[in-house]
């Protein structure tokens, strides 16, 4: 029986004998304005009574208390309170408001009162960091709506509020039926949705392609949704078969089959021809390909667009076994999956796939029918899926696309990335080869990749080019308001714009239906849009490196070195008609300042501590969480900074959850909570749920990341432990500094100390900022850069304030963009 006391918001999940769900009207519901764009409603954890009030979410004495306290953080304290109870408390305490509206009874499937027994039968070794991954946060899944060649296959239009497909594959003998694969897609929060529309359902594959028939329940809903401008779209790409093309197919295994036994130019050339219908290889690609066919890991740094992607995909198909390509971003990874030659076939795994998704994948796994396997970094904290990879599959050789993401010195450090080391790749799969690819990469960072996928410098490929485009971002939304206030339809995408919006923004943008996208670098990875004519950058950037991904990506025309100097400039029809150049000291100020917040000090490392170890903690591998965008409030510590996660998973195991949508009459409980009360694992509960859904008794959401950890050792000294910490993070926090340092010394040599002998004149440093830029990337090495020459070197160098920037960078857009209407 559940319990509820409706005025407290708090239930305690009984023990499974039979199931009360209770659907509920989540009054006080609010909108996050957090990544995760999962709503605010959350449950209570256990607790030992049914308490008449909402959990308070009291601090605890540090215990460290001759640190400094900072102002932010002095909190009152009650030590008598349970401690492990307010680890978990902590940030479940929201849900007032909440009404019950009715109970349903859920018949006992049989599986329900299995719980305590499975919890019995499974490994009490239970790790939550490998049930509780995030998989990737990441860009929309619908960024990539269409391939190339503007086919939507496979694309299946979603209710919004709706996980989970029924997919069968007629033409495919159903796989083994596997387990749930831990890691993919567990919230902190299951949110059950017993109203919920169904699902439709995906039958796949007849030639290649899925078509999609909307279930009974969610047809109306389809065809009303159908003509919702910006209707986020599922992309089901999770698998891409080979595709025998007679006796094309035959010709291509005969030249794998050549390119095994000789892996000669000659060779490698015709499979070229063969699989991808080029005539030659570019630069770098045949070196590349031909060491990762000798077994030899290899460094690959190529430009975007330059096509790494062929130097994983030629030696997949050449080398007999599994090829893994460990890619950030899921859209990224639909992106590559997309574009896999016919001849190779692809799938990729990730969190928003179902289990029968992943089954499905895995089943074709286990059959051999995947030469190319997409992962996110987060996969390999799924111990079943390294299980499954070392014992019953071959593991060629692992890919790792933008593997600069490994290093703490590149401009998109991802802590995930850094649990990619050949040591565990061994251990945990048997692999000794890696091809590492990155489009950017100083000498740090090379150094650090190097380093950790132990490859060694002679097998370094380096095509180096800096492009020269220049960029900024905006203060968005004052900007979009200036357009839309005068008649320029436009709107913002950063950070801070819940996911929802930013995935319809982007489908919008996409789709031309809006004209001008006022974007941070949020807007960035995984766009792929090749008729942007016009770019403005409008904002300081922190890193010499800040997103040269982006502009490629639009229209092809390549970014690099916005920065402290302001670069402002307008590109149309791929040609760069006006640059500007501007420096502004007090915002270089105001950018360190918020590098060095990003760090935290040793009082706030203890009072993280002091809550996840308890005075009268037991070691009872219970698991608690700590909500990522609370934690941060309550530590002071920036979420984004990753101090949480450090200390959490110092050896980087970091999980979070996905986020979830704002919708009335569901039910809310915390994975933990019942987890511990049930004692049973995530990975049992989340199946229960699944039963559940099969039975169309509910749907389920996932929301509030969320920081899940079970305490397995208490430290022997919490000073020296909060020291350490303090140390690493301070380092961390060292290299934000150091690089915004770079910048401004670029900046400021560029405007005030260039004695204009290379060319430069009062309004044009090109020469010397790519003289800085050179320097940068190739500290400590001979490596010279190539430039290529499609600046027009037209542009004004002055020193100035940023809202002057902001005032011309705007009106020269309002100049440009016709308004609506005209
Ligand atoms: N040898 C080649 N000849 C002609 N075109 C090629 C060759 N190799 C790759 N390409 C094409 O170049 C384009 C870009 O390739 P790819 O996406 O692999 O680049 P990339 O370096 O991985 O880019 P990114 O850094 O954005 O991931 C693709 O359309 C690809 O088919």
């Amino acid at each position: 029986m559940l319990h509820y006391a409706a005025d407290s918001s708090s239930f305690i999940f009984p023990p499974p004998a039979a199931i009360h769900l209770l659907t509920m009207a989540a009054d006080s519901i609010s909108d996050s304005d957090s990544d995760s764009s999962g709503s605010h409603i959350s449950a209570t954890p256990p607790r030992v009574s049914h308490p008449s009030h909402p959990p308070e979410s009291t601090p605890r004495v540090s215990p460290i208390p001759t640190l400094k306290r900072r102002k932010l953080q002095t909190r009152t304290t009650n030590s008598d309170e349970p401690e492990i109870q307010k680890i978990a408390a902590a940030d479940l305490s929201n849900v007032q408001g909440f009404t019950m509206k009715k109970i349903l009874k859920v018949s006992d499937s049989g599986r329900s009162t299995s719980f305590s027994s499975l919890v019995l039968s499974r490994c009490p070794s239970f790790d939550p960091s490998s049930d509780l991954s995030k998989d990737d946060v990441a860009a929309p899944h619908s960024a990539v709506p269409s391939d190339r060649a503007g086919n939507r296959l496979n694309i299946v239009r979603l209710h919004p509020n709706w996980l989970g497909p029924e997919t069968l594959s007629p033409a495919v003998p159903p796989p083994p039926l596997l387990k749930r694969p831990t890691g993919s897609c567990v919230g902190n929060f299951v949110r059950l949705n017993i109203n919920g529309y169904g699902r439709a359902k995906t039958f796949s594959y007849r030639k290649g392609k899925k078509r999609t028939f909307p279930s009974h329940r969610s047809r109306k809903f389809s065809r009303v949704s159908d003509k919702e401008e910006g209707q986020v779209e599922d992309v089901r790409w999770s698998t891409k078969p080979w595709q025998s093309s007679g006796c094309g197919g035959a010709l291509v295994a005969a030249a794998v089959d050549a390119a095994r036994a000789e892996p000669s130019d000659e060779n490698m050339r015709k499979l070229l021809k063969l699989t991808h219908g080029y005539d030659c290889f570019r630069e770098g690609q045949l070196e590349a390909i031909k060491q990762v066919v000798a077994g030899e890991s290899t460094m690959l740094v190529l430009p975007t667009g330059s096509g790494k992607s062929l130097c994983y995909q030629l030696p997949a198909l050449i080398l007999p076994g599994l090829t893994l390509v460990v890619s950030p971003l899921i859209s990224l990874m639909v992106d590559q999956l997309r574009q896999l030659p016919p001849a190779i076939s692809g799938g990729l795994l990730c969190s928003n796939q179902t289990r029968e998704e992943a089954s499905e994948i895995l089943g074709q796994l286990h059959a051999g029918h995947i030469k190319v396997l997409f992962v996110s970094p987060e996969r390999f904290l799924n111990s079943e899926f390294l299980s499954m990879c070392k014992d019953a599959l071959s593991i060629s050789f692992v890919a790792i696309d933008e593997a600069h993401c490994i290093s703490e010195w590149s401009h998109n450090f991802r802590p995930s990335y850094l649990r990619l080391r050949a040591s565990e790749f061994r251990s945990l799969l048997n692999v000794q080869c890696f091809l590492a690819m990155t489009a950017t990469a100083t000498i740090r960072t090379l150094h650090d990749i190097m380093a950790a996928l132990e490859i060694p410098n002679k097998n370094l490929i380096q095509a180096f080019q800096i492009r020269e485009n220049l960029q900024l971002f905006a203060e968005t939304e004052l900007v979009c308001k200036h357009l839309c206030d005068n008649n320029i339809p436009a709107k913002v995408y950063h950070g801070s714009v819940p996911m929802k919006e930013r995935i319809k923004t982007l489908e919008l943008f996409l789709s031309n239906k809006i004209r001008v996208v006022v974007a941070t670098v949020a807007f960035g990875m995984g766009v792929d849009k090749h008729d942007v004519d016009s770019v403005f950058a409008m904002v300081l950037s922190r890193t010499l490196l800040f997103n040269e991904n982006l502009l490629w990506k639009l229209g092809g025309q390549g970014g690099m070195v916005d920065s402290l100097i302001v670069i402002f400039y307008l590109i149309t029809q791929h040609t760069i008609s006006f640059v500007a150049f501007y420096i502004d000291p007090l915002y270089y100020k105001m950018l360190t300042k918020v590098a060095c917040s990003d760090g935290v000090d040793e009082y706030a490392i203890g009072n993280l501590l002091s809550h996840i170890f308890p005075k009268d903690l037991s070691l009872n591998r219970n698991i608690y969480s700590l909500i990522k965008e609370s934690a941060s409030c309550r530590f002071d510590m920036k979420e984004e900074s990753s101090s949480v996660r450090h200390v959490l998973y110092p050896n980087n195991r970091s999980n979070t959850c996905n986020g979830s949508e704002k919708k009335h009459g569901q039910y809310v409980f915390d994975i933990p909570t019942i987890v511990n009360c049930a004692r049973t694992t995530s990975k049992d509960l989340l199946d229960h749920i699944q039963n559940l859904k099969s039975l169309e008794e509910v749907t389920y959401d996932l929301k509030d990341p969320a920081f899940c950890f079970t305490v397995v050792r208490k430290p022997d000294d919490f000073f020296s432990l909060a020291t350490n910490l303090t140390t690493i993070l301070s380092e961390i926090e060292k290299c934000k500094v150091q690089k915004l340092d770079e910048m401004f010394e670029v900046a400021n040599f560029t405007v005030k100390e260039c004695n204009r002998i290379d060319g430069c004149s009062s309004m044009m440093h090109t020469p010397c900022i790519r003289k800085k830029v050179s320097e940068y990337f190739c500290k400590d090495s001979n490596v010279q850069p190539n430039f290529s020459s499609r600046i027009q070197n037209r542009g004004r160098y002055i020193e100035i304030d940023f809202p002057s920037v902001m005032k011309a960078a705007t009106s020269e857009l309002m100049d440009f963009v016709p308004k609506a209407g005209t």
